[in-house]
């Protein structure tokens, strides 16, 4: 029916959320994760100079489970508003079509397995950053590429959004419906950026390093065998030391830091260390708004130092990240909040669909090793919607 959206599945939960904002448009609002109402928020790679991110209003959030069993259903307009009325009554009538009309899968298709001038695009980009942070101009550069596919009329994107959630369980599955734009993003991230309980327990963590979860015969590694290498393990050392630093900013000393620990999200292993904060006892309530702020974009997408590595990054790219490597999630659902890095995800607009990846970028960094780590990334999304 036109309106904003955003269904998701949190990472090793079982119900499904849903959420209509009843608007014409969508509202841009600092995310100020204290003080606003439920709702969802989605926010670029570039901030814009205002620093505002997309709010989708919780106008209506339904909760559901795996087999579609209505869980909870809030409805912030009362049921006499007409257009809260006309989407129930849209909604009566899908669903009985549903029950006589089989559901077919139709998914996506891939333009090309790979596309040479995409590859050598990218490599160059990586042989250059390499050179600046031999140069010692840069320590990190996360470069990041497209890859396209198509999709037709009959591919349903809740279909796929379905999909992601089963093949994933671990990571931050999302569908966002931004209609202003014409365009859809769906996700399954592994990488959280800010959370904060109910309880004041506030979380974030960096991820980096990436290894495919299966040996060169095809056999799964078992994650306590998995071996990383001084590349892997500096490259996600300085995400580390980056929050680190934020903290330090904000004089805060008391934070528990676990880890490095090998996880497997989907296809891929990386490294990733835990990092919370028992928001009560550092009397500090706006940890939440005040760490998102200070930390995105960080070294795991961008780079150190941070601001000239967007601008390289920007020069060097030649696309518009948009939303990807962002960060996007539900603000005050029962008084939570949890932000994720927009990564392993998928624009859907008119019959297109672009994927996106990057990969970390060292001064070790070999080009095609690189281009195939994006391929990898790709992957993730790929062989569940393919
Ligand atoms: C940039 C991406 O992923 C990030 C980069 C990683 C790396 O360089 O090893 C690993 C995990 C993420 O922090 C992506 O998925 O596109």
């Amino acid at each position: 029916m036109g309106y904003p959206a955003a269904v998701w599945r949190m990472p090793h939960a079982q119900e499904l959320n849903l959420l209509i904002s009843i608007q014409d448009g969508i509202r841009q609002q600092i995310a100020d994760l204290e003080n606003l109402p439920a709702c969802f928020v989605i926010h670029p790679f570039e901030s814009p100079s205002s620093g505002e991110s997309y709010i989708l209003e919780g106008d209506v959030l339904i909760t559901f489970s795996e087999d579609m069993q209505l869980l909870r259903l809030t409805n912030r307009l009362g049921e006499e508003q007409p257009a809260v009325q006309q989407l129930f009554d849209r909604a009566k009538q899908l669903s009985a079509q549903d029950e006589v009309k089989p559901v077919v899968w139709n998914g996506l298709s891939r333009r090309s397995e790979t596309d040479p001038a995409s590859r050598a695009h990218y490599t160059q980009a990586v042989e250059k950053a390499v050179e600046e942070i031999r140069a010692g101009n840069f320590m990190k550069l996360v470069l990041s590429r497209t890859k396209p596919g198509h999709y037709s009329k009959d591919f349903r994107p809740f279909q796929a959004f379905l999909r992601l959630c089963s093949a994933y369980a671990s990571a931050f599955v999302s569908l966002v419906n931004l209609p202003d734009r014409g365009e859809q993003w769906m996700g399954a991230t592994p990488e959280t950026l800010v959370s904060v309980s109910a309880d004041g327990i506030f979380k974030t963590t960096s991820l980096a390093g990436t290894q495919s979860i299966k040996n060169a015969e095809g056999d799964l590694i078992p994650p306590k065998k998995v071996l990383w290498g001084q590349k892997e393990i500096e490259e996600q050392a300085l995400v580390s030391r980056y929050i680190i630093e934020c903290f330090k900013k904000i004089r805060l000393r008391e934070y528990l830091e676990t880890g490095p620990k090998t996880i497997r999200a989907g296809n891929l292993y990386h490294l990733r260390t835990d990092f919370e904060v028992q928001m009560k006892e550092v009397n500090f309530a706006e940890l939440g708004t005040v760490m998102l702020k200070l930390l995105h974009p960080t070294s795991a997408v961008c780079g150190m130092p941070r601001e000239s590595a967007r601008t390289f990054i920007k020069n060097i790219e030649g696309f518009d990240r948009s939303f990807y490597s962002g960060f996007l999630g539900p603000v005050q659902m029962a008084g939570e909040s949890a932000l994720f890095v927009n990564l392993r995800c998928v624009r859907l607009s008119e019959g297109t669909a672009t994927f996106f990846a990057g990969a970390g970028i060292t001064e070790d960094s070999d080009p095609m090793r690189e281009w195939e780590e994006t391929e990898m990334k790709c992957e993730t999304l790929l062989s569940v919607l393919t």
